[in-house]
């Protein structure tokens, strides 16, 4: 099943527009550097602001350039539960390997509610493994580990979660609840080390566009029980980690990502540019990484 690192894609656009050929650099990169699977759609990806259409093109594209050799997993959430279930059913034709799926962000559901969403989704695509999605920060609102662990009872295939907040507690608890085997992917750079000491598999960090084979090789370490070997690179990793939100990622990632050649430094409305302060220091945190002599 899934492990490691899967950086979660930003989606290129150039004039407005999906920037295919950008994607398919992306993709190629994260997998050439190591990566152990990708996923578009995510947060990074910006698919609140794309159509059902080309939230659909970026996978396919994602699918085709990785050609099977990595796992893909798309983000496949939406407000609305039809698209949602729209989007799931058709990563699972599509051919990716399972769908992460977010807590539903801005209603504010409560736990029945978040149980019975997830069935619906669960019950339209039977076998396809499933990863929630929780990152009360953005959602605002979180999935219990009790209601995760009754979703696992009732439908094995929601196989995981992807944890996009600092609290370690609810790791903890969410372990004792749904499982020490339940597939738990941190979500926020900086404590990929610490989930995995308590029992992730891996990270899902928008870090690894930048430096695919640094994240991939701390997920290695630390799969392997070598923390000491994982802390260096915790640490080594420590401003790139921080610098992903400077300002609301995806900026700070596309920004530089932009210097190096890779896409355009373009997003969609309500995203903007950052300030030239942070720009500065993301070229100097850029250069400190070597991240600007590829381009
Ligand atoms: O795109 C994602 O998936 C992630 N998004 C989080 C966020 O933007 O809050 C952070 C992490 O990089 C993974």
């Amino acid at each position: 099943m899934f492990r490691g690192s899967i950086p979660p894609l930003p989606t290129p656009f150039r004039q407005g527009r999906v920037d295919e050929e950008a994607l398919r650099r992306l993709v190629e990169r994260a997998i050439r550097g190591g990566s152990h699977g990708i996923s578009v759609g995510g947060t990074t990806g910006e698919p609140g602001t794309q159509t059902l259409e080309e939230r659909k093109r970026v996978l396919e594209i994602a699918l085709d350039q990785a050609a099977g050799r990595v796992p893909v997993i798309p983000g496949t959430g939406a407000l609305r539960l039809e698209e949602t279930l729209e989007l799931t059913r058709f990563a699972k034709e599509a051919g990716a390997q399972g769908a992460m799926v977010i807590v539903p962000y801005y209603l504010k559901p409560n736990q029945e509610g978040l149980y019975r969403y997830f069935a619906e989704v669960a019950k339209a695509v039977p076998d396809f493994p499933i990863l929630l999605y929780n990152i009360p920060g953005r959602a605002g609102v979180e999935i219990a580990p009790k209601t995760v662990a009754r979703l696992r009872r009732d439908f094995p295939q929601v196989v995981g979660l992807k944890h996009s907040s600092k609290d370690l507690e609810y790791l903890s608890q969410l372990f004792q609840e749904a499982g020490r085997d339940f597939l738990v992917f941190c979500g926020l750079e900086s404590l990929t080390l610490p989930m995995m000491s308590l029992g992730a598999v891996g990270t899902i960090a928008a870090t690894a566009n930048w430096l695919p084979g640094e994240v991939a090789r701390l997920t290695e370490l630390a799969l392997a029980g070598d923390y000491a070997g994982a802390r260096e690179l915790h640490y080594h990793l420590l401003e790139a980690n921080e610098a992903i939100f400077w300002d609301t990622n995806p900026i700070p990632l596309k920004t530089v990502l932009s210097w190096m050649g890779l896409l355009q430094k373009e997003w969609r409305l309500p995203l903007g540019p950052t300030t030239p302060e942070v720009e500065e220091r993301l070229r100097a945190m850029a250069r400190r990484y070597r991240l600007l002599e590829e381009a």
